[in-house]
């Protein structure tokens, strides 16, 4: 059994509102091993930032708390430290990155300065030695030139250089852990493309782990060894990068697949998109999150909340179509990438 690094048990963690206390997530349960990368996709809203800024303890600068449950990160419980103590483990043993770049630099430094200040903080790097180390991680995470670029100010260098820089800096201490919330959104497919390799080369080099929130199940194929579909606060389905896109089994996560243009399942040059939209927090629905939107709704859906459910092969979902094992997704075993429902009530547009 290969070490956990990350292991987030129940985490419910919300805002106080007027409307009193909203959950952005609700006992969210996931783990993530040395080495290895875990994707948390999902809509705009599902909880996805929510879930990372509660791990990072950052979610109490933007309002909100940890309400309940565990995040243990390599033994140490994170949900109980003080700020003092996060401060230590923050851009130490975890960092993280953000879909802008620009907002996480300093204009009025050169980014060499800033990557040294960072070793100079974690790794009480001296300043002639944070400098010429500054040089050899812009060098690691592919910029030309990098003793010209050190010394260069953020709007001297294109977004993708930027986020490259910003890479820079969370390795300037070597974390265990990187949390990369939609780290290439911002930038064109093919600067895209290009982070995400790096970020591919970099953890085989160093050996980090990464959870990568991104609502973009291409770059989840492309990233992932697991993948936790997230719906309205709850995971919805979690497992391997094989079995969710061999056999994806919620109808969410299938409405999630068929939207991506050119998947098999998808229309051709239709673009499907899931019917209706992410309800509000304060206003969930009874039973299953996904009811009002999903194709297969039946009573029981409306009742009561889905129980999560092994679809073995370490493969879970939370639906009540697999509560018996009669009703085990019509796909599994076949040999077949994806099979979309017969009947569903999506809206098909034009691409
Ligand atoms: N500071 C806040 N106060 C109140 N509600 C918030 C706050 N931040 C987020 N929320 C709510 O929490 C829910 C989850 O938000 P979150 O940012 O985690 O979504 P997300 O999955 O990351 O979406 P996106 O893809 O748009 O980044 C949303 O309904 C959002 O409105
Ligand atoms: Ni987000």
């Amino acid at each position: 059994m290969a070490e956990k690094v990350l292991e987030i048990k129940h985490l419910t963690a919300g805002f106080m509102t007027d409307n009193g206390i909203v959950k952005a997530t609700d006992r969210v349960s996931l783990h993530l091993e040395k080495g290895k990368t875990l994707c948390v996709v999902g809509e705009s809203g599902s909880g996805k930032s929510v879930t990372s800024l509660a791990v990072m303890r950052l979610l109490e600068f933007a309002g909100g708390a940890i309400l309940e449950g565990s995040v243990n990160f390599k033994g140490e419980e994170l949900s109980v430290k003080s700020q003092d103590e996060m401060i230590h483990i923050r851009g130490n043993k975890i960092a993280m990155i953000f879909q802008d770049p620009m907002s996480a630099l300093n204009p009025v430094f050169t980014v060499g300065d800033q990557i040294a200040e960072s070793l100079r903080l974690h790794q009480n790097k001296s300043g002639a030695e944070a400098w010429k180390e500054a040089v050899d991680l812009l060098r690691l995470v592919g910029i030309p030139a990098p003793e010209v670029r050190a010394k260069q100010y953020p709007h001297e260098l294109s977004g993708g250089m930027c986020q490259r820089v910003v890479i820079a800096i969370a390795l300037a201490c070597k974390p265990d852990l990187l949390i990369a919330d939609e780290p290439t959104t911002a930038l064109d497919v093919t600067v895209q493309a290009q982070i995400l390799d790096l970020l591919r080369r970099l953890q085989n080099e160093i050996g980090m782990s990464i959870l990568l929130i991104t609502h973009d199940m291409g770059v989840a194929a492309e990233m992932a060894d697991r993948i936790a579909v997230m719906y309205a606060g709850v995971i919805v389905e979690e497992g391997t990068v094989a079995e969710i896109f061999d056999h994806p089994s919620h109808p969410y996560t299938i409405g999630l697949l068929q939207s991506i243009p050119g998947f098999e399942g998808s229309r051709g040059e239709e673009l499907f998109t899931i019917k209706g939209t992410i309800p509000a927090l304060s206003q969930l629905p009874s039973g299953c999150r996904f009811h009002p939107r999903c194709p297969h709704a039946m009573a029981v859906c409306q009742e009561q909340e889905p129980e999560n459910i092994s679809l073995g092969d370490d493969h879970t979902a939370s639906c009540w179509l697999f509560k018996d094992s009669g009703n085990m997704p019509a796909n599994r075993g076949q040999g077949r990438t994806f099979q979309p429902p017969s009947d569903h009530n999506g809206e098909v547009k034009r691409a």
